[in-house]
């Protein structure tokens, strides 16, 4: 059995803790064997090879009888740089445990749980669901509702260096002023309703004006500014901090992708970049 995992780009700029939408980069894991203790044979530095592994350490939580099991896992999807690598992992682990513990979970009860390890929805819905979701837990419950696919290229800078999100949830502030909540959550809401309306000449001018994390993020992140500019020159639709970054993403139609490529080049924004696309399917699970 392989377990086939999307990555995700959350906040979309405004929408903060509440939207994201699964991407075309992934991580499988499959499982080997039955063991007499937990291995994970994986390439990735720093990271547990035994029940220490946050994929391991998920499952157990969710179903703490599941018998020791030998898994290799692949992945391309960076650490700690915004693209929901730690979701991925945990949406895993939910599927390990869901499918040996015979717990046939629902998809709401995953995204519940998996929302209660990782701490926000927003990376969790749309790795389990796929596609571009909006999402919020009310009473203990989470509500999700699905939009369309946005028609464009995702272009992914990722800065050589990682950020952690809980480095990056510590710049923010403990409380904002209630017009400025009121003035970032209407700007939240018509990016929403523009982006079930498609209208995404709108949606692209709203996710570049959020006020909840991107002006305090900014400074972790200082290619910001200088990448907006040249997606702008360069036609791209809009540009945000993908989660907690450290990847900025840039939406664009792909005809223009190549002359963006080569704009980032020549103003010396030389950081890894990765073309992807939207994923409509989330977790898939290959028997
Ligand atoms: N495939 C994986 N296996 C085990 N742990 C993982 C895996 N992917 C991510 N993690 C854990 O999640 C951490 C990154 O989470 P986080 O800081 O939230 O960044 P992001 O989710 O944006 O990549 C990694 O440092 C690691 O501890
Ligand atoms: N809403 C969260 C999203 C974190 O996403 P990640 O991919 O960086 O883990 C935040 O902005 O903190």
């Amino acid at each position: 059995m392989i377990i086939k995992v999307p990555a995700s780009t959350a906040n979309l700029g405004p929408g903060f803790d509440s939207i994201g939408m699964a991407v075309s980069l992934y991580l499988e894991v499959e499982v080997l064997s039955i063991s007499d203790r937990f291995q994970v044979d994986h390439v990735m530095p720093k990271i547990p090879h035994d029940k220490n592994n946050l994929i391991v350490k998920t499952a157990l939580t969710v179903y703490p009888g599941l018998e020791p099991l030998h898994l290799r896992v692949n992945s391309d999807i960076p650490l700690a740089h915004g693209l929901g690598s730690s979701s991925s992992a945990i949406v895993a682990g939910i599927e390990l445990a869901d499918h040996f513990g015979k717990l046939g979970l629902s998809d709401e009860e995953k995204v519940q749980i998996g929302a209660q390890i990782e701490g926000h929805p927003d990376n969790i819905a749309p790795t389990i669901l796929g596609g571009l979701v909006v999402g919020t837990e009310v009473d203990n419950h989470f509500d999700a509702v699905k939009a369309p696919l946005p028609p464009y290229s995702l272009v992914a800078y990722v800065p050589d260096y990682n950020l952690p999100t809980k480095k990056a949830r510590g710049v923010l502030p403990k409380e904002l002023l209630l017009k400025e909540a009121t003035h970032g959550s209407a700007i939240a809401n018509t990016l929403v309703a523009s982006l079930f309306a498609q209208n995404y000449e709108m949606a692209g001018e709203l996710m570049e004006k959020d006020v909840f994390h991107e002006p305090y993020r900014e400074k972790l992140v200082p290619e910001l500014l200088k990448v907006r500019e040249v997606a702008h020159q360069k036609h791209a639709l809009t540009t945000y901090l993908s989660g907690a970054g450290s990847t900025i993403m840039i939406w664009i139609e792909d005809k223009h992708v190549k002359g963006f490529l080569s704009g980032l080049n020549k103003h010396d924004l030389k950081a890894n970049t990765l073309v992807l696309h939207p994923d409509e399917h989330g977790v898939q699970i290959i028997e």
